[in-house]
């Protein structure tokens, strides 16, 4: 049994509080604000998030930030990526030498471009960084149901000891050494789930949303290879797989809110109304910033930031997509 502290208590990090409780380990849940953690100790629910999910007793809450970090095995940051960097500098003065945190944040800084785990590591250097990332709705995972995700260290122990921690009977862990590549899948997928969210508020189909999938993988891959990640895991569950899930789910807040754009809603009345952390939102600059870094084409990333942050229209935005020069499909197989 290892002792764990999950820093941030919104609907994932109280998921995977539940998973390591029901693997037997000993969870203490941080949470920032005073209220939350007052109407958690009373209620043991999350409202409004994870409607009906019991959190067992055991489950320590707290809004101490120095008794959920002292003496654990493992911590979990689940912050929004906005407040990682805050969260690690209030969490620094805690950490021990060599201390393992996982990050399950999904964010790319804006103004570094830095992956959430080189933002730890910025603030906390003693530490021991890594990434656990895949299709996994809070929603689902607190239910029980099949999910599987990947672990991502500098190192195969650290993946590994991440692995049997959390794996159970519907939590299969995978492990990679890819650390970068696990992190801008998870981060990127979020703005081509807006742009699918946007695809259905405007009324489109099943092609829309398969050809989004399909460019926007794509364009997830073009900008992450360059920076340095792997092909192989834009194929695998934190590229693809996240970003099948989050473009087809109910539950993805990322499409929800795009959704609620091509609707009609701005942005802002877009993220007031999902209530949860829209993070594509702030992704979404950060992919263009990259890919005028890297000199990458990415047009639908490019729609969705003009729709975000230039009022253009969605419809106009995909319309001008559809009109793009003729291409060929993939520049890796030309005409001889
Ligand atoms: N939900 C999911 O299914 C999944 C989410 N993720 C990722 O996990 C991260 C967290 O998402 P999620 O749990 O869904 O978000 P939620 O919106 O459910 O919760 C966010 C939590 O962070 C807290 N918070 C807000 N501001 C701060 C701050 N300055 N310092 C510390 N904590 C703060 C919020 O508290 P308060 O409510 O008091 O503001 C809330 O408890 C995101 O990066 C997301 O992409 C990854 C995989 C799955
Ligand atoms: O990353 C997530 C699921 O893997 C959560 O983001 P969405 O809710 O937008 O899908």
């Amino acid at each position: 049994m290892a002792k764990t502290g999950v820093i941030g208590a919104g609907s994932w990090g109280t998921a995977l509080a539940l998973v390591l409780h029901q693997n037997g380990h000993e969870v203490t849940l941080w949470s920032h604000s005073e209220a939350s953690v007052k109407s958690l100790l009373k209620e043991r629910e999350l409202p409004g998030k994870l409607p009906g999910v019991k959190i067992p007793e055991e489950i320590q809450i707290t809004g101490d930030l120095e008794q959920a970090i002292r003496g654990m095995d493992m911590l979990v940051l689940a912050v929004p990526s906005a407040c990682i960097r805050s969260t690690a500098r209030n969490m620094s003065p805690f950490v021990a030498d060599g201390q393992l945190i996982v990050c399950v944040s999904k964010g790319i800084e804006e103004s570094t471009l830095k992956i959430m785990t080189e933002v730890i590591e910025d603030e906390i250097p003693n530490c021991r960084a890594a990434v656990l990332s895949g299709p996994s709705h809070a929603e689902e995972v607190s239910r029980g149901l099949p999910t599987t995700v990947v672990a991502g260290a500098h190192d195969r122990e650290t993946a590994e000891y991440i692995q049997n921690l959390f794996m159970s009977r519907v939590f299969r862990v995978y492990t990679s050494p890819d650390m970068l590549g696990i992190e801008l899948g998870g981060a990127l997928k979020n703005v081509i789930a807006l742009a699918a969210g946007i695809a259905d508020g405007l009324g489109y189909g099943d092609n829309t949303k398969a050809a989004l999938i399909t460019r926007g993988i794509a364009e997830m891959s073009r900008i992450g290879t360059a920076m340095g990640g792997r092909q192989e895991t834009f194929n695998g569950l934190s590229g693809i797989g996240d970003l099948i899930v989050t473009c087809a789910s109910v539950h993805s807040r990322n499409r929800k809110a795009g959704y609620l754009m091509g609707q009609g809603r701005s942005m802002q009345e877009a993220m007031d109304e999902v209530k949860m952390v829209v993070e594509g939102v702030y992704s979404a600059k950060a992919a263009m910033a990259l890919a005028r870094k890297y000199q990458i084409e990415i047009p639908i990333i490019e729609q969705v930031n003009k729709v975000l942050f230039e009022n253009k229209s969605p419809k106009e935005a995909v319309s001008e997509l559809m009109l793009r020069d003729k291409k060929i499909e993939n520049s890796q197989l030309p005409w001889e």
